[in-house]
């Protein structure tokens, strides 16, 4: 197969780049190389075939014969050829596309095993020698050739692992063999593990052991020696698998008696074109004396190890977040991000976890919540701009037996009924807010005045003879009920304001937060914000307890639910397993409390990447007091970072849940949880709805617009009020015009 000259160079060259990353020099390769092009008569499949293999092991067998096979530089009789070898310094290390047709391939040759398990040279198809400039294998070795022949074999031994790892000089992920519940989760739904109760297969999760028939015992002896063997040259420690029916060793030994060892450990990265990263661990081990394990009991216990071996571990350690570090290195490096992450890992660690992680820990010492842009300094502006990548990158993986991975008092199991085996949009979970970056939440102990708390309060306030100092903001009474339910007249006057806005108190900011974000050289007018009613709970400055009739919403979600695939067009659904009393707290909202500025500028990005957010502006105390500034006007976005509450869908007028704003570590309104209720009695198994309400004529929302699907005779916003809304419009502009249907879900 002949190439063309410029082709033919681009060939050579990538050939010379493969040959260094083995070692070996240009000088030693490119007349190698000319050789091979005239022996093979410019047929480069021959020669790029199993990564160059044939060029390898002539210039390793030239090297052993202590100089060309044929006595000189060139093939005799045939001219030098014209490949230009010239470094060019911009070798793609990774094949494009369009590259394609001139891959290496890796069909041409095969490899031949000899009965001891040797390799010995490929054959190409037509069946000659792929290194045909090789010198006779009979021949006595000097020691130069001795030293070359071990370079050689010890390349072999890296092309032979080939079976078992991606290829180790070009970045080309190869086909791995997954597990194929794994394989259609990733291909339809990229980050989710899926394990389908109607497969008889069995089920296993990301980073599972294939199944008995796939596992590495299959191969022959001489393979395992030679796997160990790789293992061992990478100085990779190996792993004591305890079968799953031996008591699990929490802490107090190795409980060896049952364990066998894992003979060899192989990490892998492989990256795809369509931007999944996957690393896998693998060993090998007896399938008869194992039982696969719970994963979250392999990373209990390797916790459990952790502390053992390291006797103080932070609080907030976890295998769980070690990996995740972990595909956030890889990301890093990855996007050609080295040097910052050198100086951030070491101070912010990750972005999720361990910015949350430093939430939690001012919070604890009473530090303000979030730290404004100007004070984190550069880190934290960089980690914002990663955490996404990293999330679009590293796809979290959804347990489908709770979403929350623990995160919550109860566990929140998946439901996929409509049989399409798929999961939600990845994000990742988080049980209550975190600051972004620029948003401004003060948190200070200090600034809580004793009007603000009960610091002589013992116990449960709500069982006290009067209401403590907390009560006052809910006009002197509490909200809740002894039984912990919100009060019905308060429930139903949050209702009342949601579904009649126009009928109660709204105030209008001079220049509004929201239309400066739009525009802020000329924001439009206001178009006004409801004074909500608020809840304020007891808390730290409080001299009641945790189990105080007036802490509700902060000890998190107590009653059974369950986020499942509501077949009406309307995407992911949240719903109960319980009945609930009216008033019975539900969730709330968390996700990522950002400024108006960056929801407006995160809308415009999502739009672009097809990506939408779903924010609640806390907008109840933006004109109480003044004009708030940029960092003070806040929203939520459970995009990326949220809970359960990210599921709840909208229904027009009449939907069970109530929001209601709770002020829980800050007396004042910039800051609040958004907190759902149920607003009338809900059944086991009904769909928790929300009312969002939208002015669904209102196109200027940050949120993604929507035909509303609800089903409620109330719909403001479904086909009939698009179409009345498009008569409308084509009366006043004289056109007759189809219904504009926005996109559902
Ligand atoms: C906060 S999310 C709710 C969860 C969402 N269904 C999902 O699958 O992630 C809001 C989005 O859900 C969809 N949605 C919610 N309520 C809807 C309704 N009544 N009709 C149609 N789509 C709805 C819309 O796409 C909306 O942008």
């Amino acid at each position: 197969m002949g190439s063309s000259r410029g082709n033919r160079n681009v060939r050579a060259r990538r050939a010379v780049k493969a040959m260094k990353l083995l070692g070996i020099s240009r000088e030693q390769t490119a007349p190698v190389l000319r050789r091979l092009v005239e022996l093979y008569d410019d047929n480069w499949q021959l020669i790029e075939a199993e990564s160059y293999r044939a060029l390898a092991d002539a210039i390793f067998d030239e090297q052993a014969n202590g100089g060309p096979a044929n006595g000189g530089d060139q093939v005799q009789g045939q001219e030098e050829l014209d490949l230009e070898l010239e470094e060019t310094g911009t070798m793609p290390e990774m094949f494009t596309p369009e590259d394609d047709d001139q891959r290496p391939s890796t069909s041409l040759a095969v490899v031949r095993k000899d009965p001891d398990n040797r390799i010995t040279a490929p054959r190409s198809r037509t069946g000659s020698r792929a290194n045909p400039l090789g010198p006779d294998p009979t021949q006595a070795a000097s020691p130069t050739q001795t030293r070359a022949l071990s370079k050689r074999r010890q390349m072999q031994m890296q092309m032979m692992d080939g079976d078992f790892q991606q290829p180790v000089f070009l970045r080309e992920p190869k086909p791995e063999p997954v597990d194929m519940d794994a394989v259609d989760c990733l291909n339809v739904q990229p980050g989710l593990i899926h394990r389908s109760r109607k497969r008889s297969a069995p089920s296993s999760e990301f980073l599972a052991l294939p199944p008995p028939e796939q596992t590495p015992t299959q191969i022959s002896e001489g393979d395992k020696n030679r796997t160990t063997q790789h293992c061992r040259n990478r100085e990779m420690p190996t792993l004591s698998v305890e079968p799953a029916n031996s008591t699990m060793n929490n802490g107090t030994g190795s409980g060896d008696g049952n364990v066998q060892e894992a003979p060899c450990l192989d990490v892998d990265i492989a990256s795809s074109p369509r931007g999944d990263v996957k690393m896998s661990l693998k060993f090998c081990i007896d399938p008869s004396k194992f039982h696969m394990p719970a994963l979250e009991a392999v990373l209990k216990m390797v916790e459990d190890k952790c502390l053992r071996s390291h006797k103080v571990l932070p609080p907030d350690f976890s295998i769980r977040g070690l990996m995740t570090e972990m595909c956030q290195c890889v990301v890093q490096l990855g996007t050609k991000h080295t040097a910052e992450h050198n100086t951030q890992s070491d101070t912010v660690g990750n972005g999720s976890l361990s910015e949350n992680a430093i939430s939690r820990k001012r919070k604890a010492r009473g530090e303000p919540l979030v730290s404004k842009g100007s004070e984190s300094g550069p880190a934290n502006s960089t980690l914002a701009q990663q955490h996404h990548l990293a999330l679009s990158v590293s796809k979290t993986i959804h347990d489908i037996t709770d979403i929350s991975k623990g995160e919550e008092n109860v566990r929140i199991s998946i439901a996929d009924e409509s049989g399409r085996e798929k999961c939600p949009p990845s994000f990742y979970y988080m049980p209550t807010n975190a600051v972004s970056q620029n948003a401004l939440v003060s948190m200070f102990l200090a600034k809580i005045g004793s009007e603000d708390c009960c610091p002589e309060c013992f116990g449960n306030c709500l069982s006290a003879p009067a209401p403590c100092a907390c009560a006052r903001e809910t006009g002197g009474e509490y909200a809740y009920t002894l039984d912990g339910l919100v009060k019905p007249a308060f429930i139903d006057e949050c209702v009342s304001m949601n579904r009649f806005p126009e009928e109660h108190h709204r105030v209008f900011c001079k220049t509004c937060p929201l239309e400066r974000s739009r525009n802020k050289a000329s924001p439009e007018p206001c178009r006004g914000h409801l004074v909500r009613k608020f809840i304020k709970e007891c808390w730290s400055k409080c001299g009641c307890n945790m189990q105080c009739g007036n802490r509700v919403v902060q000890r998190g979600i107590r009653c059974n639910l369950q986020v499942f695939f509501a077949e009406e067009g309307r995407g992911w659904g949240l719903r109960t397993l319980d009945d609930l009393p009216k008033g019975t707290f539900v969730c709330e909202y968390a996700g990522e409390i950002l400024t108006n500025t960056e929801l407006h500028e995160r809308a415009i990005q999502n739009m672009q990447n097809a990506r939408y957010t779903h924010p609640i502006l806390l907008d109840a105390g933006w004109c109480s007091g003044g004009e708030p500034k940029d960092e003070e006007a806040l929203c939520l976005d459970g995009t990326f970072y949220g809970n359960v509450g990210r599921f709840i869908n909208h229904r027009c007028c009449d939907a069970n849940l109530a929001m209601i704003p709770v002020e829980v570590e800050t007396p004042d309104h910039q800051y609040y949880h958004v907190a759902f209720f149920t607003s009338k009695k809900v059944e086991a198994f009904e769909e928790l709805t929300w009312d969002y309400g939208i002015d669904f004529d209102d196109e200027r929302q940050p949120m993604k617009p929507f035909e509303c699907l609800c089903g409620s005779r109330y719909c403001r916003g479904g086909r009939r009020h698009l179409l009345r809304k498009e008569r409308r419009r084509s009366r006043v502009t004289g056109t007759a015009g189809r219904a504009e249907v926005l996109e559902g879900c």
